[in-house]
């Protein structure tokens, strides 16, 4: 009798005997039995996940919502798998199976049924948004296969929970290319045969699409970059050769599928993380390689592999457009962009580039930017929409909250990547030299200017990104010629008499309430409405909930950088997990910085620590939200106090040779408002007095 069959009592009856069964598993009065990965996953639910199998319950079903963040991260991947997944499902359907196709956590992000069973489907939990976490769904086929990180079966009885025990479910994993699993690939029926035999087909089936997937993934992600396609058959390679390797213009390799990885593994001996060179791989030459499209008669060619000695069939698949596109123009040099390979593990931005308007971005700058913060994921999706369409782009968030980071992501996940980013602070610029320095001037514009005249900042952003820190700090009269310049698409250099055309995106940041600065007549609002195409708000440090990845991350960053390698303690990680952050990422990255510099032992404990960043200790208040600072906020000391000020500030400056970001690092304040603060008490560096002058 098929399970799924039984009369609605005798299927009562059986979840009453499967309850009863797990019940005494978890009083250790009944041995496991079955399948291995099926009794691991049972352990795990009784002393893990402490499920209470006496108390079935259906799966959870995100908020519509809910679904649509976690659809975001795969969209892309939804994109490319579309047409596997309907293959897949044309061929299961009549056989009576639904498609699930989750992320990587267990939730269905994509769904393929039959409308007629649709009240059933969801009551089994077979649904768009259903969660197989298998730490509260337990054993089944998808939260299973995320856990053990391998294709299985789990049918009828297998499963925990008394509520699935009618399923026969099948899932295989979809894997980035960095190897990284993204999404699981699941067939599901609500009746089926009693045997496990009678799933034998499925398990096949489910993999090769799964792997069909990922390759199309890989395909896509690194299509403008070379591919070696390599296979042990030769009718197989240039359409399903199973070996898939991403390689830069020096043979370095930045991506691998699967087989490509199993090739990296068996590689003599390397002690990661090392780069891995695709001639390391095969005996040949990298011309060869790259020659192989013109071998006749096939344009492949059977290689031997250096580790084993055997024999591949290798062909290329050539980037679309010609050679990879180089990613890392911008004239403020950002270092953000550069290749890494796929022994550290990071991913590359050769990878990122787009031409087709229809293809979700693809944005590894982006992902890079945040962990699991809710609010840090909602804005990296937005971003990720927004990054190739012709909008400006507003970002708002308190100082050091990483808003010229997200805009270099948004410029290197952009189609102007390859154009400069040039990043200009509107409060680090004299109000006197804004203007030539933004707009440029022409040979003898004025006195004391380069007697050859001046590009421009604006100009120089031509084709690419200008990012204009700080708005809100823009003199009146500037804003005027700016919103000339967005509106018009042109600048006119000063002494110039005829504009000359630009083609520019502007990101703006600001810390300040602009709509305060706008009723108080200080920033004009038709500007405001064009730099506000879209408006992208950072949250500060102390409200994500990814605060802990963020510090390993900066933490291995910074260590790696210094070439040591110290492990951060316990009790320093919870003292950072607690502080207050008025300073954000870069206070953060400060104290980093300096416990590593001056730790007294092998390990970073809370007493290399600086002071100021221990919640016990710190007692600076944290900066408002950027809404509820007071535009008058930068003014109301007394003058004792003010002249006091201006003449520490002044020896801190002269003592660090006007080096304005050590002395912002020593003050623990950011270089913006360093530079107000200069301002304010006049002090110019004297690179910049002579222009003053004039
Ligand atoms: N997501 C992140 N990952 C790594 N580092 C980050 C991140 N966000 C910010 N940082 C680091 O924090 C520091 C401050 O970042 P950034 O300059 O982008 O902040 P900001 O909001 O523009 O600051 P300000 O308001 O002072 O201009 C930089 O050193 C930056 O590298």
């Amino acid at each position: 009798m098929e399970l799924g069959l039984m009369k609605a009592g005798r299927f009562e009856q059986a979840q009453r005997q499967h309850i009863a069964t797990l019940v005494r598993l978890g009083e250790g009065r009944e041995a496991l039995a079955g399948r291995e990965i099926i009794q691991r996953s049972w352990r795990r639910c009784v002393d893990d996940y402490r499920l209470d199998p006496s108390r079935p319950r259906p799966v959870r079903v995100l908020t519509h919502a809910a679904l649509v963040d976690s659809r975001e991260p795969v969209d892309e991947l939804l994109y490319v798998a579309r047409a596997g997944v309907d293959q897949l499902f044309a061929q299961v359907a009549p056989m009576g199976y639904v498609l699930l196709l989750t992320d990587r956590h267990g939730v269905t992000v994509d769904f393929r049924g039959h409308p007629d069973q649709d009240a059933a489907l969801r009551r089994a939990g077979l649904y768009l948004g259903a969660d197989w976490d298998e730490r509260h769904a337990g054993t089944c086929a998808v939260g299973t296969c995320i856990h053990e990180a391998r294709a299985l079966t789990c049918h009828q009885r297998e499963h925990f929970d008394a509520t699935h025990i009618a399923l026969t479910c099948t899932a295989a994993p979809i894997h980035d290319p960095q190897g990284r699993p993204i999404a699981v690939l699941d067939i599901s029926a609500l009746q089926s045969p009693r045997g496990l035999e009678s799933q034998s087909f499925g398990l096949p089936l489910v993999t090769l699409y799964a792997r069909m997937i990922e390759d199309a993934y890989f395909l896509h992600r690194y299509r403008d970059t070379t591919i070696l396609r390599f296979d042990t058959t030769r009718a197989f390679v240039h359409f399903n050769g199973r070996g898939l390797l991403a390689f830069d213009p020096q043979g370095r390799v930045l991506a691998a599928n699967g087989e490509g990885r199993a090739l990296i593994d068996a590689h003599a001996q390397r002690t990661p993380p090392a780069p891995i060179w695709v001639t390391q791989l095969f005996e040949a030459e990298l011309d060869d390689l790259l020659a192989l499209p013109r071998c006749e008669p096939d344009q492949l060619r059977a290689l031997r592999l250096r580790a084993s000695g055997e024999i591949r069939f290798a062909a290329l698949v050539e980037p679309r457009g010609g050679r990879a596109r180089r990613r890392d123009a911008t004239v403020t040099g950002t270092t953000e962009d550069t290749a890494t390979d796929i022994a550290t593990g990071m991913t590359t931005d050769a990878a990122t580039a787009s031409h087709d308007p229809v293809a979700p971005t693809s944005t590894p700058a982006l992902d890079r930017l945040a962990g699991d913060d809710p609010a840090m994921q909602r804005l990296l999706g937005l971003a990720r929409r927004l990054c190739r369409q012709p909008l400006n782009v507003l970002i708002r968030g308190e100082t050091g909250t990483g808003k010229e980071v997200l805009a270099r992501a948004l410029h290197a996940s952009g189609d102007r990547a390859e154009g400069p980013f040039v990043a200009v602070n509107c409060a680090a610029i004299p109000e006197a030299l804004i203007e030539s320095e933004l707009f440029g001037y022409l040979p003898g514009a004025f006195t004391g200017g380069n007697p050859k005249g001046m590009r421009g900042l604006i100009a120089q952003a031509d084709g690419g990104t200008l990012f204009l820190d700080e708005i809100g700090d823009m003199p009146l009269a500037l804003q005027s010629r700016l919103l000339r310049v967005l509106a018009e698409q042109e600048v006119m250099p000063l002494g110039a008499e005829r504009p000359v055309k630009v083609a520019l995106r502007v990101v703006t940041a600001t810390h300040r309430d602009l709509a305060a600065l706008i009723a108080e007549g200080r920033f004009r609002e038709d500007l405001y409405y064009r730099l506000n195409g879209a408006e992208l708000v950072l949250p500060p440090l102390r409200e994500r909930a990814d605060r802990r990845d963020l510090i390993q991350r900066l933490f291995a960053a910074l260590a790696a950088e210094q070439g040591v390698s110290v492990p951060l303690r316990g009790d320093a990680l919870n003292a950072l997990l607690d502080a207050p952050w008025p300073g954000n990422v870069r206070q953060l990255k400060s104290a980093l910085a300096f416990a590593l510099a001056t730790r007294e032992g092998e390990r970073i404990t809370v007493h290399d620590l600086p002071e100021g960043c221990r919640a016990d200790l710190a007692s600076v208040p944290p900066t408002p939200p950027p809404s509820a600072i007071p535009a008058t906020t930068q003014v109301g000391h007394d003058s004792d106090d003010a002249s006091a000020e201006a003449e520490s500030l002044a020896r801190a400056l002269a003592q660090a040779g006007w080096n304005v970001s050590q002395v912002a690092r020593q003050l623990g304040v950011s270089r913006p408002t360093l530079y107000r603060r200069m301002r304010r008490h006049g002090l110019v560096p004297p690179n910049r007095r002579e222009a003053l002058r004039d």
